[in-house]
């Protein structure tokens, strides 16, 4: 029997059994039993990267934002509109078949977007190109989640199911609970929160499913059995979903609204080039960028070319920012000065854990190099509230 037969069977007998406190162990069981065969249908074939043919798109850029969706929802469209480049779009369902990458220029940054065949019900299991398009997917920083307005609100439902089956957990944080395989000792299960959901026998049987004997448990919170599997497996992305509602020329002004109050939502429309600008906002916000302008001492900042960081990719201190200008940078570093909305006072002398914020502008002052004291001297006068440099530098220049 292959994998999804077996994964088929599983969940037939999960739909055939009643849900109380007497199958709740077996149930717990059974969802552990699925995970394991959907982890073991996430490994590529032999020889292959996992990606395919058409789907291997070299990353560039500062970020990458994946497209997902049913088929003929407006995602080429979508892609020719925000990047310039042709992606070929019509009323028949699948006209994309590859992975087209597109480049939005943004803020002076620069973010890859990646138009993907349409997905369906059934993807997770490798139904029409469903395994290519989660792999990229799961390439990518966030994910636009494009939705026809006019069709049934169960797209979506469908479609994060699909994503979450391979692993993918949208506009999600990870549960809070420490887990960590031991060589002997036994299982230690502990709890700081009150729990509704788990029991300490029903942690011991998902664990004895996973063969793990030996092992420290925490909940920090009342997690569910899906959580414990989650952070069992330890494969799960978390991942940023923006839901991209299009074609709301199509569709009455109430149902646009409600839509639009849709947590994490925005709705668009390709065709009347409606509210694209608040897409391209709303998608900048949630990858959560951090621009960084270098400061040559006696020097304005260049602020057309922002070292660019993440929290999510690489992390964004100061040593962050060293290592992006060069590797050998950090060991000549002194301190840095830092104006912006992370410092207190301008300029701030700050170490290397200090954690920028966008639109900082920092100084580096290497060891060996003198320090005039300017700094120092502005570090007392100066106990402006930070703003944002880009606003203050209209009104006036940084010193230093
Ligand atoms: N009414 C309306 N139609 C749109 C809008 N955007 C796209 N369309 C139409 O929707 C159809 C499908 O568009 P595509 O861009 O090919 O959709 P897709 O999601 O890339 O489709 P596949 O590649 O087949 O998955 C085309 O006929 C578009 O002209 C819109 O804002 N409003
Ligand atoms: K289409
Ligand atoms: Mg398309």
């Amino acid at each position: 029997m292959g994998i999804i037969e077996k994964i088929k069977e599983i969940e037939a007998e999960m739909a055939r059994t009643q849900k109380n406190k007497a199958t709740e162990y077996h149930l717990g069981q059974l969802k552990a039993k699925i995970a394991k065969l959907r982890t073991q249908l996430l490994e590529p074939p032999k020889g292959t990267s996992g990606a395919g043919e058409g789907f291997e798109v070299t990353k560039f850029g500062h970020g990458r934002v994946a497209l997902i969706g049913f088929p003929s929802v407006g995602k080429s469209t979508l892609l020719t509109m925000l990047t310039g480049t042709h992606s070929e779009a019509a009323s028949y369902e699948f006209t994309t078949l590859t992975c087209i990458p597109g480049i939005i220029h943004y803020n002076d940054t620069k973010i890859q977007l990646l138009d993907l065949p349409g997905i369906i019900e059934g993807a997770s299991e490798g139904k029409g190109r469903g395994r290519q398009v989660i792999a990229v997917s799961k390439s990518s920083d966030i994910v636009l989640m494009v939705l026809d307005a006019s069709k049934s609100e169960g797209h979506r439902q469908i479609l994060t199911k699909e994503l979450e089956a391979v692993g993918l957990r949208l506009n999600k944080r990870p549960p809070q609970i420490y887990f960590k395989k031991k060589k002997t000792g036994g299982i230690s299960f502990n709890t700081t929160a009150p729990l509704t959901h788990v029991d300490e026998k029903l942690c011991y049987q998902i664990l004895h499913e996973y063969k793990i004997h030996n092992a420290e448990v925490l909940f920090r919170e009342d997690a569910t059995v899906d959580d414990l599997i989650d952070i069992i497996e330890g494969n799960r992305k978390y991942m940023k979903c923006v839901y991209v509602y299009n074609k709301i020329d199509v569709v009455g002004i109430d149902d646009v609204d409600k839509l639009a109050r849709q947590p994490n939502s925005i709705v668009i429309s390709c065709n009347l080039k409606l509210n694209l600008d608040r897409l391209l906002a709303k998608m900048w916000d949630e990858m959560g960028l951090v621009r960084v302008y270098t400061k040559p001492q006696g020097q304005q900042p260049d602020f057309s070319d922002p070292v660019v960081l993440s929290a999510d990719r690489g992390g964004c201190t100061v040593e962050d920012f060293c290592n992006h200008i060069h590797r050998s940078l950090v060991k000549d570093v002194k301190y840095v000065l830092v104006w912006g909305t992370s410092a207190r006072h301008y300029p701030q002398h700050c170490g290397l854990a200090h954690v920028l914020h966008d639109e900082d502008v920092v100084q580096i002052v290497k060891k060996k190099e003198k320090n005039d004291g300017e700094g120092r001297g502005r570090f007392k006068s100066h106990s402006t509230a930070p703003a944002r440099i880009s606003d203050r530098q209209k009104k006036a220049p940084l010193k230093n």
